[in-house]
């Protein structure tokens, strides 16, 4: 705890972390399907890839042993296409035409580029000394047996690739996470309502609920709620009717007369694990469980509202897809381009831009303008900097950690 009673960010984690136990339930779907889904079993192949010995290039296919002298000549006797191998057997000084992804006989051991020959007549001359077979064995990107991807990987695109190739047509997923997002707030208006003078529209609705679905969560948007308990207790009668992993609030929970939602949470049943964390921005954040359900209270400044998000509610999501160091959060070195003052007791997360100085190397500086109302600052950077509590000035050319946004 820090002297105002701010929890520190790896303590908060590693709550968050052992209340977001691993889910069991698991669904079938489609490989089409699974982009963003989380695999719930190890996913073993049951065939070698490539499933036979098969030519990397377009070009002749000869016994190596025969390339005596250079030039030298054979006769083709044949062809071996993807799809459509050669069936027979390739002899003394004989060679067959051969293309890329086509199965190579058991009697060559080499295939010569079509740019290194020339052919006429029935017959091939290699003109070029030969260093490379030009052939890639069976089973040379994966085997039988081997665990191509693991339970908790998120399937992006390369995944899915690599699971059809291996001749998976559906994948066993975890289920998605059900995750109710509910904004508070009297001066919140949804786009595309009327906004009246003193209201502002509620971004974070939208913004939090695409990070969600980013992260394989099924959002269910319990809109916005006024701030008044009789709202806020409206809006959480929908926990009742529907199973909801996670509840996620946003704004309503620093300090002010009309920020209810904590009270009003732990009125209904919620116990509140924790209430500020040393992080900036985002101090105000509540974590609490509400029988099954995870609630996080995020900050209502958009820019609290989405980092935060990141920070703790994505490892909480993770966590509970089995993904492996859900609370760890991927950091990287590099040079720092504007100096910075000593840091104050909370972990600060700036919004920087990336860049390379003329050596080549990444440089982060971050914006002028840190303030956590600024979603126009935040969608141009492309790192948080990190500067853990009380961390001493530090010179622009000096190293310092960041979080790319686009990692998380
Ligand atoms: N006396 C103190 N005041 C504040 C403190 C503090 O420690 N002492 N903390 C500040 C910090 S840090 C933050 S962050 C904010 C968070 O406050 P709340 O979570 O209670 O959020 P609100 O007051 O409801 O809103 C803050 C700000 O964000 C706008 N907002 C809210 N919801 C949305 C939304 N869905 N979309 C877009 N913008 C939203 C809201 O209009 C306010 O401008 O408290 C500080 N105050
Ligand atoms: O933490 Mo607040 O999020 O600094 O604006």
């Amino acid at each position: 705890m820090s002297s105002q009673g701010l929890l520190s960010v790896e303590k908060a984690l590693e709550q968050i972390v052992s209340c977001a136990v691993p889910r069991l339930e698991t669904c079938i779907l489609p490989l089409a399907q699974c982009l963003g889904r989380y695999l719930a079993t190890d996913l073993i192949a049951q065939h070698s890839q490539p499933p036979f010995r098969s030519s990397a290039m377009d070009g002749y296919a000869v016994r190596s042993a025969d390339i005596s002298s250079i030039p030298s000549q054979f006769k083709l006797i044949g062809e071996s296409a993807a799809g459509k191998g050669f069936k027979g057997t390739i002899g003394s000084q004989e060679a067959i035409r051969i293309y890329t992804g086509a199965p190579v006989p058991d009697s060559a051991d080499m295939v010569i580029m079509q740019e290194d020959t020339e052919s006429a007549d029935g017959f091939v001359t290699i003109l070029q000394p030969q260093t490379k077979t030009n052939i890639r064995d069976a089973g040379t990107d994966f085997k039988t047996g081997q665990v191509l991807l693991s339970k908790g990987q998120k399937l992006d695109g390369r995944h899915i690739g690599l699971a059809a190739a291996a001749g998976f047509f559906e994948l066993t997923v975890f289920q998605p996470l059900n995750i109710a997002i509910l904004a508070t707030g009297d001066e919140l208006a949804l786009p595309g309502s009327h906004r009246q003078e003193d209201q502002i529209f509620s971004s974070n609705s939208y913004a939090i609920k695409a990070l969600i679905e980013q992260h394989g969560g099924n959002v269910i948007d319990l809109g916005i709620a006024k701030d008044n308990k009789a709202s806020l207790e409206a809006a959480l009668t929908h926990l009742k009717t529907q199973k909801v992993d996670i509840l996620i609030t946003m704004g309503g929970v620093s300090v002010g007369d009309y920020d209810l939602v904590q009270p009003v949470l732990i009125e209904n049943g919620m116990s509140s694990e924790f209430w500020r964390v040393a992080v900036r921005p985002g101090k105000p954040l509540m974590f609490g469980k509400l029988g099954d359900t995870l609630v996080f209270g995020l900050p209502g400044n958009p820019v609290s509202a989405y980092i935060t998000c990141l920070l703790f509610v994505v490892p909480a999501i993770k966590s509970m897809n089995h993904v492996a160091n859900a609370g760890h959060i991927q950091t990287e070195l590099c040079i720092l381009g504007a100096d910075l003052p000593a840091n104050g007791e909370r972990q600060d997360n700036l919004r920087a831009k990336l860049s390379f100085n003329k050596n080549g190397k990444l440089v982060a500086t971050p914006f002028a303008s840190q303030d956590s109302s600024l979603l126009s600052i935040l969608s141009q950077a492309d790192a948080l900097i990190v500067r853990e509590p009380f961390e001493a000035p530090l010179k622009a050319g000096s190293f310092c950690k960041i979080i790319r946004l686009s990692e998380l």
